[in-house]
């Protein structure tokens, strides 16, 4: 599938796949930014693009920034629109305790996964149709722990209701 890209930043490299298979494309930052523990900064990737209608760009976080130095993005994965003509921006963070991150121009600092979404038309009903899980959700078929009992969940069916 082809996507028209502009760049905004004519000296930064393209997004690229590292491999054949991957589903994100790198993308670099254009400024040198340093962050420190808990903080988080706005980064421009010198790009603009033109989605296809019906798919839409996903700004994932890299792990081996994540693992290594805590490097993460805070609304990941960032959605770029298909109608968004502006420069795609970054979000970073550091997670970091103790350790600023120091990035300088050209690292790679996200990667940007393309894919096809829906649009709902989102019909109003008085009742939804029943399933087994019903409303039961964050946590309600245990926890980590072995002991963790379905009950004792934040949030079952019925405080959920
Ligand atoms: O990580 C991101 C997330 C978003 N965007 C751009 C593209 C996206 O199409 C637009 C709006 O993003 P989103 O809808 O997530 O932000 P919002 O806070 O809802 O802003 P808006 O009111 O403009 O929709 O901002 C980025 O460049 N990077
Ligand atoms: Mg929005």
């Amino acid at each position: 599938m082809e996507v028209a890209i502009r760049r905004i930043d004519t000296d930064v490299p393209l997004p690229a796949y590292a491999h054949d298979g991957d589903a994100g494309a790198d993308l670099v930052t254009t400024v040198d930014v340093r962050i420190s523990p808990g903080e988080r900064a706005v980064v421009p990737t010198g790009i603009a693009l033109a989605l296809p209608p019906g798919y839409a760009g996903f700004v994932h976080p890299r792990s081996g920034l994540a693992a290594r130095r805590g490097l993460s993005i805070v609304n990941a994965p960032g959605t770029i629109d298909a109608g968004y003509r502006g420069e795609v921006k970054v979000c970073l963070v550091n997670l970091d305790p103790a350790e600023p991150i120091a990035l300088v121009r050209g690292d790679r600092i996200a990667q940007l996964v393309i894919q096809r979404v829906e649009r709902a038309r989102f019909v109003e009903v008085a009742a939804l149709p029943d399933t087994v899980r019903g409303a039961g959700g964050y946590g309600s078929t245990g926890g980590a722990s072995a002991l963790t009992s379905p009950s004792t969940s934040p949030m079952n069916e019925e405080e959920s209701r």
